[in-house]
């Protein structure tokens, strides 16, 4: 019976889902975001769990090559996303408000590091999956497109010159009075993109159906609008 083969699909995959994946600093999360908000979407930030765990295991003193420390870690750690309204979403990790210390470089090395072990990444599956509910999803991260929503209707794969990236951070780092170096920056930016893109499992990379936007130049705001019109045409 024809009915039949439509109950293999789950509701969830009805769900639409757009991904945004790219290196860090091309804008992932503020085009994100903003376009949620635009369509009315749930929104997953899935780099924030991967440094949820690095900043838990921080606070665990975990040494990052115990890789089954960091995986017991993983299936420990709880992440809570708490939305006041003004701006980027309060992260609670283990019931802990560890925004600020989520934002910086170091928790993103530790992300990095911890994101190269298969079992963290497929820990963190399912967690990711359960954020596709109605209307619909905007999931930023590196392996949106490629690995956690392959079925996405919608895919984009953001870029900029590593220089951008660095300028951009440097700006949003120095907004927040937060005291580094344009050339720190980019050698972190530089370091942080090979390790997430020559990794064995989930590496950084373009889905085959994602429309690549090089966002070097452009506005927040051009961006944005470019997004949508993927979306609603
Ligand atoms: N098109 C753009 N033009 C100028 N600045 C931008 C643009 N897109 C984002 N930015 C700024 O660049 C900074 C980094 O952006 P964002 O945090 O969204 O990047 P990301 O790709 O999510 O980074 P990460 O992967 O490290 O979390 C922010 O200060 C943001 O306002
Ligand atoms: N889907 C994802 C999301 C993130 N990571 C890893 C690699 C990143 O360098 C790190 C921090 O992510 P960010 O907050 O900068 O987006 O987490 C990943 O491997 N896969």
């Amino acid at each position: 019976m024809p009915a039949m083969h439509n109950e293999a699909q789950s509701p969830a995959a009805t769900v639409p889902v757009l991904t945004i994946d790219g290196p860090s600093g091309s804008g992932k999360g503020t085009i994100s975001r903003m376009v949620a908000a635009r369509l009315g979407w749930r929104y997953l930030d899935s780099g924030a769990l991967y440094r949820a765990v690095g900043v838990a295991a921080g606070w665990a003193d975990l040494d990052l090559d115990d890789h089954g420390a960091l995986v017991r870690c993983t299936f420990d750690t709880e992440v809570g996303f708490r939305d006041d309204g003004r701006g980027e979403p309060r992260v609670l990790v283990n019931g802990t408000d560890a925004t600020d210390e989520l934002r910086t470089e170091t928790a993103g090395a530790a992300a990095s590091a911890i994101a190269a072990i298969p079992e963290v990444r497929a820990a963190l599956k399912d967690r990711q999956r359960r954020f596709r509910q109605p209307p619909g999803l905007v999931a930023d991260g590196r392996d949106m497109g490629t690995v956690i929503f392959p079925d996405a209707p919608f895919k984009v794969f953001l870029t900029a010159s590593a220089e951008e990236r660095a300028q951009r951070r440097y700006k949003q780092l120095n907004d927040k009075g937060v005291s580094v170096t344009l050339d720190g920056l980019l050698r972190e930016i530089l370091a942080r993109d090979a390790r997430d893109a020559q990794r064995a499992v989930a590496p950084l990379r373009p889905a085959d159906d994602a429309v690549h936007i090089d966002t070097t130049g452009m506005d927040i705001d051009a961006v944005v609008e470019q997004v949508l019109a993927l979306v609603k045409p």
